[in-house]
Parts: C-alpha cells; sequence; structure tokens
C-alpha cells in the first residue's frame, strides 16, 4: 500500500519530519537533489548540457541544488532564476549562494541556446493559483525547448490535489517525485503531464498520513497476495459462499453471464442466477457451474427463498427498469441483512428510493460509474468530477454504504475510511460489460468472507489487474469483458504462484 497525498499533506509530513523529528530541512533538499540527478543519470537523460529553470520557492532550492551537482559531475550546466528575489525562500536562497559559489552559471531568462535536457524547479508543491503573466511564458518557452524534459517533485502547473492545469503546465517526460507521488499526478489530466514517474525516498516521514481520513493510498501488485481472501485445504464449495445475482432481463442475458463468470473465476463456491424466463436456456449453455432460477412476474415468496439461501447478492447488472425490476431492487434493499453489491440498472432504481438506505451502516457496495454517481447525488457530472473526493465522503458519510466511483481513477469510498484510488488499468476496460465483470468480482470476494470495503477495494485492484493482462493478450483495441475475465484468473493465478514460492 502506497499513501497518495496532495501537496498539502505532504507539506505537512514535510514539517513533521523537519521539527518534530529534527531532519534539517537542507539535509531533505540535498537527498532530493543527490536523488533526482542518480535517477536522471540511471534513465540515461542526457546531461551534457542542461538548464534548470528554478522558481523562488523550495523547489526551486531544489533546482539549484539539482545544478549545482550536475556542474560537480562535469556536465555542462545553467541554472535560469526566473522567482522574485523577494519572496524566495530561506533555503531556495541558501541554495541560490552555494551554487553560485560553486560556479555554476546563473542567469535570470531563458535564452535561445540548445539544451539536450531542461529541468523544471519552477514550482513545487505549494502551487497555489493559476500560472500567469511572465511565469507563463516561462513554463511555455521550456515546453517549446529541444531536448529531454524533467520535472522536480511534481510538473509546474499542475494541482497536486485535482490533477487539474493550474494556467498552463510543464510537459515533462519524467518526473522524480520525493517521497510519495502526489495524488495529482495519478489524476487525469495531471497525469498525461508527468511523463514516467519515478519516486525517491529522501527521508520525509509518512506518519501523519496514517488514518487521516483525507489522505488517499493505492495499492501495486506486490499487495495483492494480502488482499486476496485465503484458500483452505480442507473447503468445500459451501465454504466459499453462495453469492444470489439478481441479474439480466429480456435480451440482457450477457449482463448476468457476465457478472456470473466473474464471480466464479473470483472464487465463489455456488451461484444461483435469478432471472427473466427469456434467459433461462441461453445462461444454462453459457455457464452450466449456475443454478438458473426465473422469474415472469414479480414474486416475493420466491424471492425470499433465495434470499435465505443467500450469503452474498449482487443485484441490478443488466436487470432494466421495469416494474418487476424496481420491485425486485426495493424489496432486496429493505429485507437485506447480509452484503449486497448494487450496480447498474440496480443504482437507477436506487436513485429513486435512496430513503431505503437510511442513515445507518449497511452492508452495501455500490458500484455507480460517474453519470449513475451523478444521478444518484443529484448533480451534473462535471460538478461531479471537479469535486469527486468530497462528493464520494459526503455520500458514504450520509448512508454508511461503501461506493466504488468507476472512471478512469476508480475510488472507493466508506465513512471511516480513506478513500482508495486505483492506479492499474487501462483503457482496454472502457468498454460495455466492464462493469458487469466488476461486480461479479466483489461479490465472488464477498462470498469468500472478505468485508465489504475490502471486497470493494480488492475487486476494483484485481478487476484492474485483470484489465493489465487481458492488454497483453488481446491490446487495447480488442479486449472484451470476456477477456478481463481471463484477466483476473490469470492475476489471481500469479499471485498464487508468488505465495507458494
Ligand atoms: N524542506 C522542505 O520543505 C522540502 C521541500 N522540497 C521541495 O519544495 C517544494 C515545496 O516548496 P514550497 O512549499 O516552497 O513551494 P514551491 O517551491 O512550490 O513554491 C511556492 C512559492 O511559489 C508561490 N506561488 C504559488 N503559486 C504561484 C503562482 N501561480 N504564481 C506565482 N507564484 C506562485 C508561493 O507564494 C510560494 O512563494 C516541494 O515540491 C519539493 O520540491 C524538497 O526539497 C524536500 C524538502
Ligand atoms: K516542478
Amino acid at each position: 500500500m502506497r499513501y497518495l497525498p496532495t501537496g498539502e499533506w505532504m507539506q505537512k509530513a514535510d514539517e513533521y519530519t523537519i521539527k518534530e523529528i529534527g531532519i534539517p530541512s537542507m539535509v531533505l533538499m540535498e537527498r532530493a537533489a543527490l536523488g533526482t540527478v542518480d535517477v536522471m543519470e540511471k534513465e540515461r537523460i542526457n546531461l551534457s548540457r542542461t538548464l534548470v529553470v528554478c522558481g523562488s520557492g523550495n523547489n526551486g532550492g531544489d533546482g539549484f541544488a539539482i545544478a549545482r551537482l550536475l556542474k560537480e559531475k562535469g556536465y555542462e550546466v545553467t541554472a535560469a532564476f526566473i522567482g522574485r528575489e523577494a519572496s524566495m525562500s530561506p533555503d531556495c536562497r541558501h541554495q541560490l549562494k552555494i551554487a553560485e559559489k560553486c560556479g555554476v552559471s546563473i542567469v535570470t531568462s531563458i535564452n535561445k541556446q540548445e539544451y539536450t535536457s531542461v529541468v523544471d524547479a519552477v514550482f513545487g508543491v505549494g502551487l497555489n493559483r493559476d500560472i500567469t503573466g511572465a511565469y507563463q511564458e516561462t513554463i511555455e518557452k521550456m515546453n517549446s525547448l529541444p531536448g529531454q524534459k524533467i520535472a522536480v517533485d511534481i510538473p509546474s502547473g499542475i494541482c497536486s490535489a485535482t490533477g487539474k492545469v493550474l494556467g498552463v503546465s510543464f510537459s515533462a517526460d519524467l518526473t522524480v517525485t520525493f517521497g510519495c507521488e502526489k495524488l495529482g499526478c495519478i489524476l487525469y489530466p495531471g497525469h498525461m503531464y508527468a511523463g514516467k514517474r519515478i519516486t525517491i525516498d529522501i527521508g520525509i516521514s509518512r506518519k501523519p498520513f496514517r488514518k487521516e481520513p483525507s489522505v488517499c493510498y493505492t495499492f501495486d501488485k506486490q499487495d495483492l497476495p494480502e488482499l486476496i481472501p485465503a484458500r483452505k485445504p480442507n473447503s468445500h464449495k459451501g465454504t466459499y459462499g453462495k453469492v444470489l445475482m439478481i441479474t439480466g432481463s429480456k435480451g440482457m442475458s450477457g449482463a448476468a453471464y457476465l457478472s456470473a463468470k466473474a464471480a466464479y473465476i473470483t472464487g465463489a463456491g455456488l451461484i444461483q442466477i435469478y432471472t427473466a424466463e427469456e434467459n433461462r436456456v441461453i445462461l444454462q449453455q453459457l455457464l452450466p457451474e449456475a443454478i438458473i432460477c426465473t422469474y415472469t412476474e414479480y414474486d416475493e415468496e420466491t424471492l425470499h427463498k433465495l434470499l435465505e439461501w443467500a450469503d452474498v447478492v449482487c443485484i441490478g447488472c443488466g436487470l432494466g427498469r421495469s416494474n418487476i425490476a424496481e420491485s425486485l431492487v426495493v424489496e432486496v434493499l429493505r429485507t437485506v441483512k447480509f452484503p449486497c453489491v448494487i450496480d447498474a440498472d440496480g443504482l437507477n432504481i436506487l436513485s429513486t428510493h435512496l430513503e431505503l438506505l437510511g442513515g445507518r451502516e449497511r452492508p452495501f457496495i455500490l458500484t455507480p460509474h460517474m453519470k449513475e454517481m451523478s444521478e444518484l447525488l443529484d448533480c451534473t457530472i462535471p460538478e461531479l468530477v471537479e469535486k469527486r473526493f468530497e462528493k464520494a465522503r459526503e455520500f458514504t458519510d450520509r448512508y454508511g454504504v461503501v461506493c466504488t466511483m468507476k472512471d478512469a481513477r476508480t475510488l472507493v469510498a466508506k465513512w471511516d475510511r480513506q478513500i482508495f484510488v486505483n492506479t492499474a488499468g487501462n483503457s482496454s476496460m472502457a468498454k460495455a460489460g466492464s462493469g458487469d465483470v466488476l461486480a461479479g468480482v466483489i461479490a465472488g470476494l464477498l462470498s469468500q468472507g472478505l468485508m465489504p470495503y475490502e471486497a470493494a477495494v480488492c475487486g476494483v485492484y484485481l478487476h484492474a489487474c485483470g484489465g493489465d493482462e487481458a492488454r497483453e493478450v488481446k491490446g487495447s483495441y480488442s479486449t472484451l469483458a470476456e477477456d478481463l475475465i481471463t484477466g483476473v484468473g490469470t492475476c489471481l493465478k500469479k499471485t498464487e504462484e508468488n505465495m507458494v514460492r
């Protein structure tokens, strides 16, 4: 697990490291500069004629230290100070003086000379408003120069909390970031300006991030063994849970098939699909491992019997918005006492019955994409995109549910937990059926005993890793939802093999 702090939180961690732990700021800066030079060399950046552009904050201080270290190593280097003398931070001023004394050539404007690389140390996490005027012109000029582009900590112009471009942004081939990758370099469009991202440890404490609700985190592949539920040698199908999938409708058997198959691939013990009569034959043929139970009209008695049988419910994939669908969703919401995944049409129906969630903690996992979420919140999509973290927090606080907000960077929120931000996956997953697979994966994890929040974060991550596996085989254009299911299986198999070793 790794944290994805905003700049504001990173500054708090810097302060804690300096004031509470006692590591001097200049030591951190030296380590930042040493680490950056080391990464640039390892990445084979052509440093023979380097321009380092420095602002007046501590990011600029890093820049002067980088320029000095490059000079020490024999590279030809120019440092351009483009900040305001009067607003220099003490450490930046100190670094400028050291650089001068070490013979670094320091200029105050960018000349037309050709450089092999351009290092951006104009703004770091202290950027707090739009870039305008001379700063804007400088960054545009830096972007137009030939040579490789390297950003120090974060590209100047990217908001470290939202990933938004604040007026203009440096466009990097490589970003060397300190302590933790900043949230703004993960979210779009910031991610596209950061290029390749390499994080180096410079001794900044992560303690201030622990249990802090407004700090986000993500997973990497090595976290998977800890996330997935264990398989037991002495087990039978009942050990891994009974999943009731209330999915599919006339003409929508695919969603029922994909979600059920995904739950099986993830490890569920037994699956029963409750669907429209029209789907019986096709689902039996497509997925003989599932029990199929069907309806032609709303039948509360059968529904209750099925709910008594199940350990987990997944409702909504391809369910449609008929009166039967509405009655099914309302009754499940009203009565279910065990974990329940609500997806797609289930969410559409839920958006007109939000009162059924109540104010208390409920074992519901909602899996809306941005449009469905905007309907649940009764706001516009741009409003939601702009304030996605606040909105996700507000919603989960209010209704006591787990919410996975699906997007290129899916979030998972619950009122008493930090927000998980998914960083795996790829554009091949932006296709019909992908959401059905996710709902099934989460249901499969719940049926094996994971708690709702844990199943949601693990499910989102596993689904995305499955997407990465699928792209390896089928490429970005031609991956289908079915391939994602195979990808999830491959990912689980690889994880298991690594655990055995
Ligand atoms: N000791 C520390 O605190 C450390 C800081 N480090 C570096 O320092 C950076 C953070 O330094 P700072 O907090 O000084 O922040 P920055 O270096 O990002 O710059 C902040 C300065 O820019 C001004 N500013 C903000 N937005 C502006 C805009 N749109 N137009 C014009 N001026 C603007 C601010 O008023 C402030 O003077 C990190 O990103 C990292 O690179 C690292 O060296 C590690 C240690
Ligand atoms: K920068």
